[in-house]
């Protein structure tokens, strides 16, 4: 396989030694569509009161007709169980709103 089509380790990015880059931490992502502005800022409100009640919180990104969730566990860095356990909860909320997974 060339070396164009071989996934590098962690350590092997980290010795390039590159100057304006580096890795970004682990994330789930999802993307969401809905009906319109309204129904968006709805679910957005039930994301954002399931993320204080578990104290773990996604990163979103709210339009017209959607909304973009992303995932991680800021404090180490990475994808845990809190992130799995949040996308599970944030994938109920949707379906139960009606809202359509991107993919779907
Ligand atoms: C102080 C507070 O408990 C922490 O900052 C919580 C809040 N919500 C969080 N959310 C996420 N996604 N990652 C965290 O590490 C995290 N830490």
């Amino acid at each position: 396989m060339s070396e164009n089509t071989t996934a590098l380790t962690p350590a092997e990015v980290a010795a390039a030694g590159l100057a304006d880059f580096t890795p970004s931490t682990p994330v789930l992502v999802a993307r969401y569509r809905t009906d319109d502005f309204a129904s968006t800022l709805a679910l957005v409100e039930r994301i954002g009161a399931a993320a204080e009640e578990a104290n773990h919180h996604p990163d979103l990104t709210l339009g017209y007709g959607s909304v973009g969730v992303t995932l991680t566990s800021h404090d180490v860095g990475g994808i845990t169980e809190r992130d799995l356990a949040m996308a599970r909860r944030i994938s109920e909320l949707a379906a139960e709103a009606g809202a359509v997974a991107a993919g779907d």
